[in-house]
């Protein structure tokens, strides 16, 4: 018995978002796991880990096992353990006169997902694995180095010969968050030198605003105003829990089912974005001061495209039509200071 009937048929998903950063990254890390290479991704939280994670189990194409570190796993929990027992009994009474019974208990195996994902060839995806003890993810490493996988003889290859041979097919994909994370473990150095670790310090803004537009229904340029404000919030430091793409989700998403116009002038739309940015945590003197200045930014009108320098020498000059420039008046006031306003005399 074992977990190939949970094993999952992943296909990538319609909403993903592929923008050129998700692209060069899901393509490098494929590159490692087609060469055999465990892939690792680790970022804080909200970073997309977990979603490139299962994008690449699919692009894989191979039935996918998915396990959650847990602090309290031991390595059973990981290779599988004996479950009851199965008693046989043989009654023979082939002579009517004589009645043999025989009976025998035997141990039940059952392979847990590990175990599962090496004797099929699956495709493991272990999240948050730092969240499990070191002691019991000891048991990857062989897997990972040798693709041997120790079980006992009971539970072996079909004869109980022993350790299992990894199928060649076998990938394995971890997530994990940094170790300042409440609930984590460090990660033992011979398991992390085992695979490829990829740092995901959070998507670029272009792919933040196509992830928030995509999945809320916003425009881009509606999107692109949440992204801004979420990240320019993000960049007061220090901030103890900095928004992610999902407070930019949790903006849109709220703004969209509610009819709330992104605008800087409804009152809505600036409560949810305190409630969601969490404004009043802001590591400032002035929260309220601050969040009206980045609005205020944000929301600035995107000052028309200069005209292209004319150039005034060379062999552009003369084919460029003057600009008919207004006579000065007499006591013509001086051109507009740097607030825009002349000054008057
Ligand atoms: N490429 C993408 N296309 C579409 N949605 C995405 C993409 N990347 C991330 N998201 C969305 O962003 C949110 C966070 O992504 P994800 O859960 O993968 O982050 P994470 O780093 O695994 O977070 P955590 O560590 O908290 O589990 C999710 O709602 C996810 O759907």
């Amino acid at each position: 018995m074992d977990y190939e009937s949970t094993a999952l048929q992943l296909k990538p998903r319609p909403d993903f978002v592929a923008t050129p950063w998700v692209r060069e990254l899901a393509d490098r890390a494929l590159g490692y796991l087609t060469a055999g290479y465990p892939v690792h991704f680790s970022g804080p939280a909200g970073t997309g880990k977990t979603t490139l994670a299962m994008h690449l189990a699919a692009l894989v194409n191979r039935p996918v096992v998915l396990l959650h570190g847990d602090d309290e796993f031991g390595s059973s929990d990981l290779v599988g353990d004996h479950l009851g027992f199965r008693s046989t009994k043989v009654v023979d009474n082939f002579i009517h006169s004589v009645v043999k019974t025989e009976q025998s208990v035997s141990k039940t195996w059952v392979d847990h997902r590990l175990t599962t994902a090496c004797r099929h060839g699956f495709t493991l995806i272990y999240d948050e694995f730092n969240r499990s003890r070191p002691e019991a993810n000891n048991i990857l490493l062989t897997i990972l180095e040798e693709r041997l996988l120790e079980l006992p003889p009971i539970a072996g290859g079909r004869d109980g010969s022993g350790p299992l041979r990894v199928h060649p097919e076998f990938r394995a994909i971890f997530t994990s968050n940094p170790e300042e994370y409440a609930g984590v473990h460090k990660t033992q150095d011979a398991l992390l030198d085992r695979m490829i670790t990829i740092s995901m310090g959070g998507h670029d803004e272009a792919t933040e605003t196509e992830i928030t537009a995509a999945k809320s229904g916003l425009s881009r340029d509606e999107a692109a105003r949440i992204v801004e404000l979420a990240r320019a919030v993000r960049a007061l430091k220090p901030l103890r829990h900095p928004p992610t793409i999902r407070s930019c989700l949790m903006i849109a998403k709220v703004a969209a089912l509610r009819k709330v116009p992104i605008d800087p002038n409804d009152a809505l739309f600036l409560a949810i974005c305190r409630d969601v940015l969490r404004i009043d945590a802001l590591p400032v003197d002035d929260p309220e001061a601050t969040f009206a200045e980045l609005i205020r930014r944000v929301f600035a009108p995107t000052p028309a495209v200069a005209p292209p320098r004319v150039p005034t020498t060379g062999f552009a000059a003369n084919r460029v039509v003057p600009i008919p420039r207004r006579p000065l008046a007499a006591s013509a006031s001086p051109p507009p200071g740097a607030n825009g306003h002349a000054h008057l005399r």
